[in-house]
This record gives structure tokens, C-alpha cells and sequence, in this order.
């Protein structure tokens, strides 16, 4: 299908989107920076079950879109309603409770904490019990029914194992996922992942991707992924939202965005210089980028 331009809006396949009901939908968020304009006018909605995309260059407004989303920071414009519940005024923990979890770029985890602590505290914050007064004061010991509940989500993940190992002694690769079972500790309806692949080698990201899409098989919620592991993108998610200088400049089927004309210029433009002037890990990133999305190869000037 040839993706068409919408007079001043994004690229559009118009392809229809999942037929679900909406977790997400986010419409004409603006957020402006001092003396920059980071996000200008940006609209997306994600439907159950869906798994969809968030690209763009460097400084595109990714990032910035994500913590918007989540309350993180205040927007100048714009609406943000999750699984139906107007959420544009409530702070990031009211959030998290009507359905929005997340996953951090860099791993944000206790480095001596047990696997199974980092679950056991998400599952405290979640039920907001009011016992973490008495965790401070060392009394608060879970509960049968807490470990239970860390340990099936554990066991979801393949951490079964590991319940009992500090974080220290963990691969990045299952660091990320001891992430992926905290957010999943908050039942969410729609998971944030910032860049999950960051720091991971091709057989990890593939593990990481399969252990992902089993969990959501098995639980049903939405994925938002934020990432610039084109690859990871294009196998992973059904659709895709582009950012570049903080404008939506395409949405649709991910491999259809991929291959269009105007998110190879924005996007994979930036790719386009000679092989010879690479080092090699540039050329092992480059390699990465180069994607198979049916007429969508990157071109490398020789
Ligand atoms: N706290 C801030 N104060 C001022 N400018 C900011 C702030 N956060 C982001 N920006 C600017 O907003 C724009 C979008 O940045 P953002 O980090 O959202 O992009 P990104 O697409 O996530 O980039 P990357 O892929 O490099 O992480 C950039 O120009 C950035 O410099």
C-alpha cells in the first residue's frame, strides 16, 4: 500500500488500527521547554492487545512524549485519557493505578536487593496497604499471599530461579526483565518500555522480545515501545508512530512506515554516509539498522 500525505499531519497508510478498545489516547499534546518547542500538536491511540511503536532521530521528542504520558512532567497542551478515564490533570501515581506501567532506559534497580524485594516492593506500592512504615522500621516482612503473587510473576518471566539472587549478580539482559516484572506487579493495561534493547546483544534482544510477547499473550495488555533498535521495532510491534522535531510525521503498520519515503529522509537518513567513514562498532549498529521491510532497505552511499 503507498502511504499518503495529510496536508500538514503525519503520514498515514490508513491502514485501520485494532479494533480493541482504547487504553491510550493521548490528542494534541504540546510541550513546550524553555525557548524549544519539544512536542508540537502530537495525537496517538492504543488499542488493547496492540503492540506499537515509537521512533525517531535523536532529539525527536521521544522521551519527552513518554513522560507526558506518564505525569512525569506537566504538558502545555493537550489531552491524555487512559482505558477511558480522563488522566490529563492526575499525577503519576493516579496514573499508574488506572492502568499505565513502565520500564526505565537506564535500570533503576537496588544493586543488593534480592529480585524477588524489587517485585515485593512494586506489589506493597500497588495494593498502597499502608504497611511500608513498618518495612522502614524493618517489621513488615511479606506476606504468603505477596510472595505468592512475586513468585508467578517471576515464574511468567523465567526468573523462577533467580528469586533469591541480588540484582548484582544478574545479566543486564535479566536485570531488564526483574524491570518488566516490576511494572507487570502493577497490572498494567498499557507497559511503557523505554529502549529495552539498550546495552543488549542481538541473541538477548531476541530472548528479551519473546519473553515480552509471551507475557502479553498470556496477560493482555497493550505495549508502547520506545526504542531505536529498528530491527527490534519492525518484528516486534504492528504499528508505528515516527517522531522527528517533535511533529507526528507518520503512523500506520510499522513495516509500511518503515519503508516510506518520507521516515527513510527523517529517520533513517541519518544513516546514509559512507561505510569507509565508520568504525566498527558504527558499522555494526548500521548493520542492525538495516531492516528488511519490503522495499525499506537502508541505503548506504559506497
Ligand atoms: N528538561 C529539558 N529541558 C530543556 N529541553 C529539553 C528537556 N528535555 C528534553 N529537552 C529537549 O526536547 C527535545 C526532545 O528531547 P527528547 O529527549 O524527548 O528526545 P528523544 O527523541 O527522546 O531523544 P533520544 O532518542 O536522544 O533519547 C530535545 O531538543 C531536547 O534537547
Amino acid at each position: 500500500m503507498t502511504p499518503t500525505v495529510a496536508t500538514g499531519g503525519p503520514v498515514s497508510t490508513g491502514s485501520p488500527v485494532s479494533t480493541g478498545a482504547p487504553v491510550l489516547r493521548a490528542s494534541g499534546i504540546t510541550k513546550k521547554f524553555a525557548g524549544i518547542t519539544a512536542l508540537h500538536d502530537v495525537s496517538m491511540q492504543i488499542n488493547e492487545g496492540e503492540r506499537v511503536g515509537l521512533i525517531g532521530p535523536n532529539g525527536a521528542g521521544k522521551t519527552t512524549f513518554f513522560n507526558c504520558l506518564l505525569g512525569v512532567i506537566p504538558t502545555n497542551g493537550g489531552t491524555v485519557e487512559i482505558a477511558g478515564t480522563d488522566a490529563t490533570r492526575l499525577p503519576l501515581h493516579k496514573r499508574a493505578k488506572l492502568g499505565l506501567g513502565r520500564t526505565f532506559q537506564r535500570i533503576e534497580l537496588f544493586p543488593d536487593c534480592t529480585v524477588r524485594d524489587h517485585l515485593f516492593i512494586a506489589e506493597r506500592v500497588r495494593r498502597g496497604s499502608g504497611r511500608l512504615w513498618k518495612d522502614v522500621i524493618g517489621r513488615g516482612g511479606p506476606s504468603k499471599e505477596e510472595l505468592a503473587r512475586c513468585d508467578e510473576v517471576l515464574e511468567l518471566l523465567g526468573l523462577g530461579g533467580l528469586a533469591e539472587e541480588p540484582i548484582e549478580r544478574l545479566s543486564l539482559g535479566q536485570g531488564r526483565l526483574v524491570e518488566v516484572g516490576r511494572a507487570l506487579m502493577t497490572e498494567p493495561k498499557l507497559l511503557l518500555l523505554d529502549e529495552p534493547s539498550s546495552g543488549l546483544d542481538r541473541p538477548e534482544v531476541a530472548a528479551l522480545a519473546k519473553t515480552l510477547e509471551d507475557v502479553q499473550a498470556e496477560q493482555g495488555f497493550s505495549i508502547l515501545l520506545v526504542e531505536h533498535d529498528v530491527e527490534l521495532v519492525s518484528n516486534f510491534t504492528t504499528r508505528s508512530y515516527v517522531l522527528d522535531f517533535g511533529r507526528l510525521i507518520a503512523e500506520g503498520p510499522t513495516r509500511e512506515i518503515l519503508a516510506s519515503d518520507v521516515v527513510r529522509a527523517a529517520y533513517l537518513g541519518d544513516f546514509e554516509v559512507a561505510e569507509s567513514e565508520l568504525d566498527e562498532s558504527e558499522l555494526a549498529e548500521l548493520h542492525d539498522l538495516e531492516v528488511d521491510a519490503g522495499d525499506a532497505d537502508v541505503e548506504v552511499a559506497k
